[in-house]
């Protein structure tokens, strides 16, 4: 029982649905890393069999805040709808191991953003799958609310034959205003022309052509609250509409307008609603959704005889829900394989053709940052980063994003107990008051490739490797991508060519016979494996060695390698 009312164990009913008991782990829940996926709230089958295909799936209905939290911290996926409300405390209880939040549906107002975005939990919604049925309910309460059909068949119900007092209005050359034409409301609107309505629509951010290709003109919010006979509201939940409905907007509208809202309760003040239903200035509402769900029983809301009610079915239609099911699983199995999602609510969407072609380059701009990072004295107090993306493409065909973000990540990582990914790099980069400026450098090399090469530089800071300054005195490195492999190929300003894999001991050495032979010795008498050696020079008769490890060499073998003459001084780094 919630508020009063008899609720179901599972959420909205279909006609297939069997009592579900409150946890159904359908899938043993095992130690290994196969992801574990929550789903907390109703979802079709045909998304569960998606979900069961890939990980291990726990179904657990009407969990308490508080259970929901205790839960958390063993899953790697939550898959809610508008009745969850994942809060920040949520993203803490789940300790870091929470990477996909899917809301199965189109609101994400019940997910903190910011607090996801903060944890880097990746959050995904289903925004297309429910469109039409959230419009067809919104086009049901209008009707049904113009004649009377709730009130007149309770009223049939409790033995009253009342024709007199049900009489209804017509819909027929009647103004509706569509307030905010996106998927639903532009659905909205295309049925209730064929309704014979006169359709206008106040949406700030919808494109004028797309209204008159449905023969409906955009007015100002003014011009639309004054005008219409009814008012159907299709706007998201956001602090700049939360209330837009209220006191003084009411006080602009026709006398006895109608309103109808299948979008989110928050966006009218109920009270003022309340008021506005008493004066008679609104002649009757009907709702599917309410600022709290369910709303309180005996609120005058509810009991007011000139409201409709439905408890948020506006998406719970048989199709909606597997079409809804199906489109958030497959986003999430996506996003927990790594790949990035179209449907992706706090991250950058990167289109699956860009995100292949720009892998490589993900691998080496993590490296460098990871490098460069080794590369500062003490590690830390760096606050500004610039990177240079030398490129034979067109600037605009170039979405440096994903790359900023690895980087970030390669710098953040080494130095904080901090897990960056592509959702919260820029976030952890601005809280740890690191500015990382960006700049695209045309070469006139292949444009076959995104990137020809990568250069970050790390400036105001003093470095481990003196060797790896620039002349500008920043430490500067920069890596190409070869053969598919991330590769160094300039440190301060020696040339060089290593391959950035394993461990990397790099020696700056006066250039003369021999030098190889010694480090290579000291290496192979202490058992350490090196895996490759690369030489650069400069004109200054210095040259710089660079020696990949299989494993960390320990002190006393790194002692002695800068104990040989002429090794003016080396540096261990682990990529
Ligand atoms: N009752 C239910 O079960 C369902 C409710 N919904 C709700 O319906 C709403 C619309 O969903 P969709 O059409 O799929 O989203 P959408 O994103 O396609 O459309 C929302 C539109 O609102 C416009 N908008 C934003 N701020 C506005 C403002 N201040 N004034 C007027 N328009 C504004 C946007 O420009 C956009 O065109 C959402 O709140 C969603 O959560 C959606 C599906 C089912
Ligand atoms: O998709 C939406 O925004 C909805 O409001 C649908 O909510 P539901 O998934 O039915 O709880």
């Amino acid at each position: 029982m919630k508020r009063g009312y008899e609720t179901e164990t599972s959420g909205p009913a279909d006609s297939s649905e069997t009592s579900v008991s409150k946890s159904q782990n359908l899938k043993p829940t095992s130690s290994d890393s196969t992801p574990t996926i929550l789903v907390s709230e109703k979802l079709g089958e045909a998304g569960l069999q998606v979900l069961r295909g890939f990980g291990n799936l726990e179904c657990a209905y009407n969990l308490s805040p508080e259970e929901l939290c205790a839960k958390i911290s063993t899953c790697d996926a939550l898959i809610v709808r508008s009745g969850t409300k994942v809060t920040r405390q949520v993203f803490e209880a789940a300790k870091g191991r929470l990477k996909v939040v899917g809301r199965a549906g189109v609101g994400i107002d019940n997910v903190d953003l910011q607090a996801a975005t903060e944890f880097g939990c990746l959050v995904v919604n289903a925004p297309t799958a429910n469109t039409v049925a959230a419009a067809e309910h919104g086009i049901a309460l209008l009707t049904a609310m113009s004649r009377n059909v709730a009130q007149a068949d309770a009223s049939i119900k409790a033995g009253k034959w009342l024709r007199n007092k049900y009489v209804g209005v017509s819909l027929v050359g009647k103004t509706l205003a569509v307030m905010g034409f996106g998927k639903v409301g532009s659905e909205v609107a295309r049925r209730a022309k064929g309704l014979g309505m006169n359709v206008i629509s106040h949406d700030p951010y919808a494109p004028a052509d797309r209204a008159r290709a449905v023969g409906v003109d955009l007015v100002s919010f003014e011009q639309a609250i004054a005008t219409a006979d009814f008012i159907s509201l299709h706007m998201p939940l956001t602090p700049a509409t939360s209330k837009v409905f209220n006191d003084e907007t009411f006080a602009k509208m026709k006398k006895g307008v109608r309103i109808i809202n299948v979008a989110r309760g928050g966006v009218i003040d109920e009270d003022a609603l309340v008021r506005a239903l008493d004066s008679g200035v609104v002649a009757q509402a009907a709702l599917d959704v309410f600022t709290e769900e369910p709303p309180t029983k005996d609120s005058k809301l509810v009991q007011h005889e000139n409201v409709t009610l439905t408890p948020h079915l506006g998406a719970s239609t048989k199709e909606a829900q597997e079409g809804v099911a199906i489109e958030i699983a497959e986003a999430v199995v996506g996003a927990l394989k790594g790949e990035l999602s179209a449907t992706a609510v706090n991250a950058p969407m990167v289109p699956p053709e860009v995100l292949s072609e720009l892998s490589p380059y993900v691998v080496l701009a993590e490296k460098l940052g990871k490098l460069a990072v080794q590369l500062v004295a003490g590690g830390s107090g760096i606050t500004s980063v610039r990177v240079v993306y030398k490129s034979a493409r067109d600037p605009d065909d170039l979405d440096t994003r994903l790359l900023r973000a690895m980087i970030t990540k390669g710098i953040i990582e080494p130095i904080s107990a901090s897990f960056i990914n592509l959702v919260n790099a820029d976030f952890v980069a601005k809280q740890k008051g690191l500015r990382i400026s960006e700049e695209r450098v045309a070469v006139d090399s292949s444009p076959e490739f995104p990137v020809d090469s990568i250069q970050v530089q790390i400036s105001n800071v003093g470095s481990k490797f003196a060797s790896s300054v620039s002349e500008s005195g920043s430490i500067s490195i920069e890596g190409k991508v070869k053969y598919g492999e991330p590769h160094l190929t300039c440190l301060g300003s020696f040339g060089v060519d290593v391959s950035l894999e394993g461990n990397l001991i790099l020696c700056r050495q006066v250039d003369q016979p021999g030098m190889i032979g010694q480090v290579g010795n000291i290496l192979g008498n202490d058992n350490v494996n090196v895996s490759f050696m690369s030489v650069g020079r400069t004109v200054q008769k210095k040259a710089l060695m660079a020696i990949g490890v299989d494993e960390e060499p320990n002190k006393r073998t790194l002692e002695k390698i800068g104990k040989v003459p002429d090794i003016e001084e080396f540096v261990f780094l682990n990529l």
